[in-house]
């Protein structure tokens, strides 16, 4: 606009110059020509001024203004840019809070339960990761979320492809019931294949501890989820099944975790062969994690046993007189045991360590913050209540029985069905001669090396059949209380091996022993209780293999009729006519804990509840 303006007034100029001389006239002339022209050209400086204003006001509305802008204008703009400023950060603002609203909610949706960590210092790698894993639950809807002992436990993606109708199959095919009482795990899905279990240091190593084996068995797929998320477990499930595995996982698994010295897990076992058992099997694994396991048992060297604790052990396998011992010297010092496990925890219930245990867990952590583990192949209502002072809300896995329980809450006592079982009714004098027939006839031909384990009730009776059959050419050795821990051993080892393929034992040998050439085991006296029956016939048929026991059975058994014939039945075995005529009444002998009561049992029909209280 001012070029316009200076341009022609240039260009009047130039007019007014190039006129005539008629100057005067011109001059009277040219003046009010002149004066029009200022005037016309004051009024259009006005109006440019004017044009000016409001282009100006139009400016500062859109906050458009041209650099040369009036001072006045800019600070108009100013506030007017300030206000919007603010808007725009409120905006803002409000936009953000609401984003951190939303991105909270996320989080909170990709937290998985039971798990403690703080939304706000979690980092976007693991809110991610959470999320995947929670989706990968989701998918099939049943993942543990529990988190008890400070662990969780989450199930694989592989292990939540499987579909449902596999999983079904595969409880219903093996008879595994859960029952927990918190009814969360009760959806944890069993790990039917190594591959999904989660992977861990422990579990990555190479070769793998379980390279020897196709699959875990159905206690070890059942309980593991529960066992490692940290929950309290009582496992039942036959003999020879791979219990002690199930346990032996969990307890590396957890105290791996654990960052400081001295002992963090127990293992109680009845019996000091058991003990040896268990501890060469758990020391296998531990090792694989450079952990220490130490065993404790009576009979042999304290100041041996002393000398490896002093090494350092992070895991003690011992039966319960010995750990008593180094308990009250000092020598041993549970506090910071975190991990409890009751082999045959029946057993160990029972009246016999009832006050070992009392101690022994009572020296570790309280419950609440140890975990304790339960496993045996017999679970009867008499030692149920006071397993449930050591305990927290246990998750319950039984396997067999066709998942049945008895009213009172005890698992069907069921014999390994893999066993076929022989009961021979005699009188007592025959039973020396039929034993040697027996064992001759079994060790025929390809068999001659088959390992047979010969039951007595009592310590005398087994060195008089020890004796007797060794009399007559049999290679036999012997195991029970009388002998020296040493000879123990020495039997035992022989026995193994097959230098002395007969051993005859007191039930110091019907627990837990796992010797898999046993072929046959044979009865000579049947045992106090039917428990202890089904444990000593267990020693054959493990691992999935079939067996053979044969028991003698006398007058003098007359009161373990009744049960005998329920195992029978129970395992779909034969009742022989002369055991039926001892009567199908179950008898339970009268304990001064648990008392004594009868029951009829109709011999027609399949016998599949039995109380043994
Ligand atoms: N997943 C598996 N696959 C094949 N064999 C296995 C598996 N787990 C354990 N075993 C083997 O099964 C055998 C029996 O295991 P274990 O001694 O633990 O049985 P158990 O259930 O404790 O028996 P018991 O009730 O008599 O104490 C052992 O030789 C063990 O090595």
């Amino acid at each position: 606009m001012a070029a316009t303006k200076h341009l022609r007034a240039e260009a009047e100029d130039s007019v007014a110059e190039n006129r005539p001389v008629k100057k005067s006239k011109v001059a009277d002339a040219g003046d009010d020509a002149e004066k029009a022209r200022l005037k016309k050209e004051k009024k259009e400086k006005k109006k440019e001024k004017k044009e000016k204003k409001r282009k100006s006001a139009d400016d500062e509305e859109t906050a458009d203004a041209p650099v040369e802008e009036s001072a006045d204008g800019e600070s108009k703009k100013e506030k007017k840019k300030s206000k919007k400023d603010k808007k725009d950060k409120k905006e803002k603002k409000s936009k953000k809070s609401q984003d951190e609203d939303d991105s909270a909610e996320q989080a909170t949706e990709e937290q998985p339960e039971g798990m403690d960590v703080d939304q706000d210092v979690k980092p976007a790698e693991e809110k991610k990761k959470s999320k995947k894993e929670r989706k990968a639950k989701d998918t099939n809807g049943n993942a543990s979320e529990e988190a008890s002992n400070g662990r969780d436990y989450v199930q694989t993606m592989s292990l939540s492809n499987v579909p449902q109708s596999e999983i079904d199959e595969y409880l219903s095919k093996n008879e595994i019931v859960i029952t927990d009482t918190r009814n969360t795990t009760g959806k944890l899905r069993p790990v039917t294949e190594f591959h999904h279990l989660p992977s861990t240091n422990l579990l990555e190593k190479k070769p793998s501890p379980f390279a020897s084996y196709k699959a875990p068995t159905p206690i070890q797929a059942a309980s593991w989820p529960s066992t490692l998320s940290g929950r309290d477990v009582v496992g039942v499930a036959e003999t020879g099944s791979g219990k002690t595995m199930a346990f032996a996982l969990p307890c590396v698994e957890a105290i791996s975790q654990i960052n400081k010295k001295g002992v963090k897990a127990v293992v109680v076992s009845p019996t000091r062969e058991l003990a040896m058992q268990t501890h060469e099997q758990l020391a296998r694994l531990a090792a694989l994690l450079r952990l220490k396991c130490v065993c404790l048992y009576g009979g042999a060297s304290k100041d041996d046993q002393r000398a490896l604790l002093n090494k350092g052990a992070d895991i003690i396998v011992a039966t319960p007189g010995r750990l008593k011992d180094f308990m009250s010297d000092e020598t041993v010092d549970l506090s910071g045991c975190k991990f409890a496990v009751l082999d045959e925890a029946d057993r160990m219930l029972d009246k016999g360590f009832e006050e070992d245990i009392k101690m022994i867990l009572g020296a570790c952590p309280p419950r609440e913050e140890r975990q304790t583990l339960m496993f045996t192949a017999t679970w009867p209502i008499s030692v149920q209540s006071l397993a449930s002072t050591f305990m927290v809300d246990p998750v319950k896995i039984t396997i067999g029985s066709r998942g049945k329980e008895t009213e009172n809450g005890s698992v069907e006592l069921q014999a390994n069905t893999r066993i076929t079982q022989k009961v021979e009714v005699m009188d007592g004098k025959d039973k020396e001669f039929r034993l040697l027939q027996i064992i001759k006839q079994h060790q025929q031909g390809k068999q001659k090396d088959d390992r047979i384990l010969v039951f007595c009730l009592y310590k005398k009776e087994a060195t008089r059949v020890e004796g007797f059959l060794s009399r007559k050419g049999v290679r036999v050795g012997g195991i029970h209380g009388d002998l020296k821990q040493e000879q123990r051993t020495r039997s035992l080892e022989a026995f193994k091996t097959g230098k002395t393929p007969v051993l005859v034992a007191t039930d110091v040998a019907a627990r837990g022993l796992d010797i898999p050439e046993v072929k046959l085991v044979i009865n000579v006296t049947f045992p106090l209780t039917i428990e202890d029956y089904v444990h000593r016939i267990g020693r054959t048929g493990r691992a999935g293999k079939t067996g053979e026991a044969i028991t003698m059975f006398t007058v003098q058994d007359k009161a373990h009729s009744g049960s005998l014939i329920n195992i029978l039945k129970g395992a779909n075995q034969p009742v022989p006519d002369e055991l039926m005529k001892f009567g199908t009444v179950v008898k339970k002998k009268t304990h001064d804990m648990y008392g004594g009561f009868f029951k009829d049992v109709d011999p027609n029909q399949k016998a599949t509840k039995i109380t043994f209280d």
